[in-house]
C-alpha cells in the first residue's frame, strides 16, 4: 500500500459501520476478544483503535510485524519502527500491531484460524465504533497459469468447485454465505498497480482449499491419492473457470466481510505457478505430452 493510496481513500464520502450479526452482544456485560488478550472492561477499545481505517491481515507473525513497520516508515511516524509493540503479546496466538490508523495483525493458516481472528476482529472494530475500515488479506499464494511474482488480485473467492461460497456447518447444519468481493476497490488497486515498475498485476478468482498437499493437487505430501494427469486436468479446469491463484483463506474472509458489511480485498503474490504459462501455452497447442508438462511445469519452492 502506498501513501497516496490512503490519502486517495481518506478523500472518500463513504460511511459505513462494521456491522455484528449478533443479538446476544449487546445483552452482554463485557466481551472478551479471547485470543487478543484484549476486552471490553479492560481495554478502552474506542481510544486505542477508533481511528483506524485500513486493517491488513496475513499467515505469519513475522511478516505482519515486518509489515506494520515498513507502513510506519511510509507514513514517517514519529517513533523508531524498531520498537513497535506487538498488542496481542499478552496471548501467542495472533500478533496485532498499529501504525497510524493501519492495524497489521497475523492469522496464521487455514480457514478456522483465519475464521476466529476475524470474528474477534469485527467485534473489535464495533466496540471502537469505527467507520470506513477497508480489510486487506495480503498473502502468498500458488499461481494458476501466471508467471512467479505475479501479484493477484481477487475479483471473488472460490471453494473447490469454484463456486463462489463459503459454507459453514452450524448446529450441524451448512450455511452457504456468498464471496464475492468490492469489484470496485479491485479495480482501484489493479489501476494503482500500473503506477508501480515491474509488479505484474492480475485480477482473477482465488480458490481457497482446506488443505496445501493433496487440496492444492501436490504431488509431495506424505498422501497423494491422485495422478500427475489428474492433477493437471484439475488445475486446467480451475484455470478455465477464472482460476488465477490457490490459498487457503479467502473464503472465509470474503464471506465475513460481506455479511458485516466491510469492505474487502484479497491480494495474493504467487510465489511459483502451480501450472506455468509456458506450460499451458504448450498443452493448450498439444506439443508436449502430459508427462513431460508435469516433469517441467510444476516448481514448489514454498
Ligand atoms: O502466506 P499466507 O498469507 O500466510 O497464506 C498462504 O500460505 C499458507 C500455506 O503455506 C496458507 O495459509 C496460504 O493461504
Ligand atoms: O502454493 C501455495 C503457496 C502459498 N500458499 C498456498 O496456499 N499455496
Amino acid at each position: 500500500m502506498r501513501s497516496s493510496y490512503s490519502q486517495r481513500v481518506a478523500s472518500r464520502v463513504w460511511s459505513f459501520t462494521v456491522q455484528v450479526k449478533n443479538p446476544h452482544l449487546d445483552t452482554m456485560e463485557e466481551d472478551i476478544l479471547y485470543h487478543f488478550s484484549l476486552g471490553t472492561k479492560t481495554h478502552n477499545l474506542p481510544e486505542m483503535f477508533g481511528d483506524i481505517k485500513f486493517v491488513c491481515v496475513g499467515g505469519s507473525a513475522n511478516r505482519m510485524r515486518a509489515f506494520a513497520q515498513f507502513i510506519h516508515q511510509e507514513l514517517q511516524l514519529p517513533g523508531n519502527s524498531e520498537e513497535i509493540r506487538d498488542i496481542c503479546e499478552g496471548t501467542d496466538r495472533y500478533c496485532m500491531y498499529k501504525v497510524g490508523p493501519v492495524l497489521s495483525i497475523s492469522h496464521g493458516m487455514g480457514v478456522p484460524s483465519i475464521s476466529i481472528m476475524l470474528h474477534e476482529l469485527i467485534k473489535l472494530l464495533h466496540h471502537a465504533h469505527c467507520r470506513d475500515v477497508v480489510l486487506f488479506r495480503i498473502g502468498t499464494s500458488g499461481g494458476v497459469g501466471l508467471a512467479p511474482g505475479t501479484v493477484v488480485i481477487s475479483s471473488k473467492a472460490v471453494d473447490h468447485s469454484f463456486h463462489p461460497q463459503f459454507e459453514q456447518v452450524v448446529l450441524g447444519k451448512v450455511i452457504t454465505r456468498s464471496t464475492e468481493l468490492d469489484e470496485g476497490l479491485a479495480n482501484e488497486l489493479l489501476q494503482y498497480s500500473t503506477e508501480l515498475q515491474d509488479l505484474p498485476t492480475v485480477i482473477g478468482n482465488t480458490m481457497c482449499t482446506h488443505d496445501f498437499y493433496e487440496g492444492q493437487g501436490r504431488l509431495d505430501g506424505a498422501l497423494c491419492s491422485f495422478s500427475p494427469e489428474e492433477k493437471l486436468e484439475y488445475l486446467r479446469k480451475a484455470h478455465e473457470a477464472g482460476v488465477r491463484n490457490i490459498e487457503m483463506e479467502s473464503t472465509v474472509f470474503a464471506a465475513m466481510c460481506r455479511v458485516c458489511g466491510l469492505k474487502g480485498i484479497v491480494l495474493c503474490n504467487a510465489l511459483h505457478s502451480v501450472w506455468c504459462r509456458d506450460v499451458f501455452v504448450a498443452l493448450q497447442h498439444r506439443r508436449l505430452t502430459v508427462g513431460q508438462i508435469f516433469t517441467c511445469g510444476t516448481t514448489f519452492i514454498h
